[in-house]
């Protein structure tokens, strides 16, 4: 395949969207190959233990060093990137899915939000690229829904995966704006018009009216993504 992506889980069936749909596809034509692994099948006691109290004390649990660490020997070769999602990563970007679909085996490692033990990731660090990435500033349960959203954003990119009618040349982060209100049939729905430019027919002013809806879409809801040069600009 093209890319192949590992998945560490100690909720392997969390991963089944990777399955299903157009993912699901790339999968059947070999663009990628998913392997979703269980983290319980490297515990060692019979209780097949995953996690312990942390060092320090605090809430929560810690993913146990002895058996992440034998996991990422078996799943992780030296030549993967390694992502670990985690609340406390760099930020997910459209720019960091261009780079991971470029590459060519992925292994996602999916923690407990407390965390997994940091000497698993020093420790792979000292063979691999590690990335620990978050999706987001809100508190998840795990890093799986993490790993769901990165693939599908990652594989998306890939060739031959999105039929070239939903291709992601005109994704809606190309011009850096958030993307403006869509419409199709009826004309008319529930007393509610499409807008009119829509429907003239000139099309240099439906793209002056649909960029003009991006930036006011952008000033009231992320101002931050304001070129320096637009009014609304965050002080
Ligand atoms: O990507 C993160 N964003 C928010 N919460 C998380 C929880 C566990 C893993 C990863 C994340």
């Amino acid at each position: 395949p093209t890319l192949r992506i590992d998945v560490v889980s100690i909720f392997p069936e969390y991963l089944t969207p990777l399955r299903a749909a157009l993912l699901g596809r790339a999968i059947d034509r070999g663009i990628i190959s998913v392997d979703v692994h269980d983290l319980r099948d490297w515990t060692h006691d019979v209780h097949r233990g995953v996690d312990d109290s942390p060092y320090g004390g605090g809430p929560g649990m810690v993913m146990k060093p002895e058996v992440w660490g034998p996991c990422l020997d078996d799943v992780c070769p030296d030549d993967a990137l390694l992502v670990v999602p985690t609340p406390a990563g760099v930020p997910f970007t459209q720019s960091m899915a261009e780079d991971l679909s470029r590459e060519r085996h992925l292994v996602f490692a999916c923690g407990r939000y407390e965390g997994i033990d940091q000497r698993v990731v020093d420790d792979a660090a000292t063979r691999t690229r590690v990335l620990e990435v978050s999706i987001g500033d809100f508190v998840l349960i795990g890093g799986e829904v993490a790993t769901i959203a990165m693939v599908e954003a990652t594989v998306r990119l890939i060739d031959g995966v999105l039929g070239n009618a939903a291709s992601h040349q005109q994704d809606s982060f190309s011009d850096g704006l958030l993307e403006g209100p869509s419409y199709t049939r009826p004309e008319v729905w529930r007393g509610l018009a499409v807008p009119a430019v829509l429907r003239s027919g000139d099309h240099a002013k439906i793209e002056k009216w649909r960029h003009e809806e991006s930036l006011q879409r952008t000033r009231s809801r992320r101002p931050d993504l304001l070129p320096a040069d637009e009014p609304g600009q965050p002080d």
